[in-house]
């Protein structure tokens, strides 16, 4: 006890049983902490009796080792794995698959059910929540006293509620019924529960408005990235070019001996670009949430009142050719000189600089809003897109569909997309042609590995 193990980073010398105790200073710690990097390196040590104290001053690995990827990605790894043993089985079924393995990612982490097929309830339940256009009730009050026989909105909207409460409250009683059962699982649900059930509930939230929130985080989550995915196989099929420079890109990295995986993220600059023009070219949110001012205010001379709803329309941001020159083209060479993740830019004040291709021609996209309520999955979506794309475009080839009796080619319609304020691209064929054996002999291979470690999630 109090002997470090000599893997570990170095620090102070220790004693028998204390450890570093006696030279923990009773006030102005973070002072020591500067010493001791500086006699140690930025990433030292310490030992409390049996206890094992690391200490980062060190930006890189602040930032690797505590980079939110750790918990999830096993399970975007897994099923991302699976999806192309699904793809490779039953190509036809893309759209649904695609959707299912969104469904699955974020149910996993947040509820710890994995959605293993696309009609069961962790695959399907987002469908019934596409947002409508409603009235607007909060700028014009009277609209409430409408009865609902006369106001079909009205009426959608309870129906809604109601879908939404019941489909919600099945989500929280599977996970409290399995909890029951004993079966706690690294999920979100699980380590909110958790700590509930020591500290007390929390006066500010109620039970509704729990089992809502952690619905609301896998409505925000599945359907939006399933649509951009779905975006991007639309996007390869009519843009082949595209897919001959990404793979060149991927097959220098991977060849054929296995699959990409996020660690290669700064080897394949070109992907991170076709993330980037797929939320460009089609935003799932055409516009984003709209934000209410709390208080006068004023921009270059104009007054924005309070109460003033705002909106950023993305959609017509993005397709402004001054902007985005030829803004109807699919092009990833746009976000050429851009090699970071959205999240990292986004964070960012200086909003020039903040997602530009280059100095005088900021290009950044809003698909995920803006200020603080900016997309809180941001992160999580980039990691989805990325490593979807990186293994599709390594295992596949995406063409328009050929009719099988005339042979002629169905062209693919780039604007055939559902209205309202979420966009997703209607049901669409598309040929899916593997590479070639090798690729398929490691998609089956990698396949057992990863069922293996979805099981936890079943
Ligand atoms: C490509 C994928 C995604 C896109 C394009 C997207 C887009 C957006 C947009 C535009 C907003 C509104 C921001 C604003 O008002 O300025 C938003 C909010 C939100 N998103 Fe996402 N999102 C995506 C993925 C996700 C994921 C993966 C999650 C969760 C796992 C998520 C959870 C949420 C939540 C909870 C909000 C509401 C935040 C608030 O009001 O404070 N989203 N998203």
């Amino acid at each position: 006890i109090g002997k470090r193990d000599p893997r570990m980073p170095k620090g102070p010398p220790t004693l028998p049983v204390i450890g570093n105790i006696h030279q923990i200073p009773s006030t102005g710690l973070f002072r020591q902490f500067r010493q001791w990097a500086k006699e140690y390196g930025s990433i030292f040590s310490l030992k409390v009796g049996p206890s094992n104290i690391i200490v980062l001053c060190d930006r890189k690995a602040i930032h690797k080792l505590l980079q939110l990827d750790e918990k999830h990605f096993r399970v975007q790894e897994a099923e991302a794995t699976v999806l192309m043993t699904n793809l490779l089985d039953r190509p036809e079924d893309f759209f649904q698959e695609i959707q299912r393995y969104t469904a699955s990612v974020v149910s996993s982490i947040n509820y710890g059910f994995r959605a293993k097929t696309h009609d069961s309830f962790w695959g399907t339940w987002t469908e019934c929540m596409e947002p409508g256009a409603n009235p607007p009730v909060d700028d014009v009050p009277l609209l409430k006293y409408i009865p609902s026989s006369f106001a079909f909105w009205k009426r959608r909207a309870i129906d809604a509620g109601k879908t939404m409460d019941g489909t919600w409250g099945k989500a929280r009683r599977l996970a409290e019924e399995r909890r029951a059962r004993g079966d706690r699982r690294v999920c979100i649900i699980d380590s909110l529960l958790d700590e509930y059930e020591k500290k007390g509930w929390p006066a500010s939230i109620t039970q509704h408005s729990f089992t809502n929130l952690m619905g609301e985080i896998v409505e925000g989550g599945a359907d939006t990235t399933s649509a951009q995915l779905l975006t991007l196989i639309l996007a390869f099929a009519l843009y082949p070019e595209v897919q001959r420079k990404a793979r060149k890109e991927i097959d220098e990295v991977c060849g054929t001996e296995r699959a990409p995986l996020w660690s290669d993220f700064d080897r394949l600059p070109y992907l991170n670009c076709i993330i980037k023009e797929g939320m460009r070219w089609r935003p799932v949110a055409v516009t984003a949430l709209p934000h209410r001012v709390r208080q006068d205010d004023e921009y270059e001379g104009m007054l924005i009142p309070k109460d003033s709803t705002v909106f950023i329309p993305t959609w017509a941001i993005h397709h402004t050719d001054a902007i985005y020159e030829d803004s109807e083209k699919f092009n990833p060479d746009r976000y050429l000189n851009h090699p970071k993740l959205a999240n990292d830019y986004a964070g960012s004040p200086d909003w020039a600089n903040r997602d530009k291709c280059d100095a005088d021609n900021p290009k950044h996209h809003y698909n995920y809003g803006a200020g603080r309520r900016i997309c809180p999955g941001i992160h999580l979506a980039e990691r989805n897109m990325w490593r979807i794309a990186a293994k599709l475009l390594w295992a596949f080839e995406f063409s328009e569909p050929v009719d099988p009796v005339t042979r002629k080619v169905s062209h693919l319609d780039p604007d055939a997309y559902n209205p309202g304020i979420l966009q997703a691209p209607l049901p669409f064929k598309v040929g899916i042609k593997v590479r070639s054996e090798k690729h398929v002999e490691i998609i089956r291979k990698e396949q057992d590995e990863a069922l293996d470690f979805l099981k936890q999630y079943d």
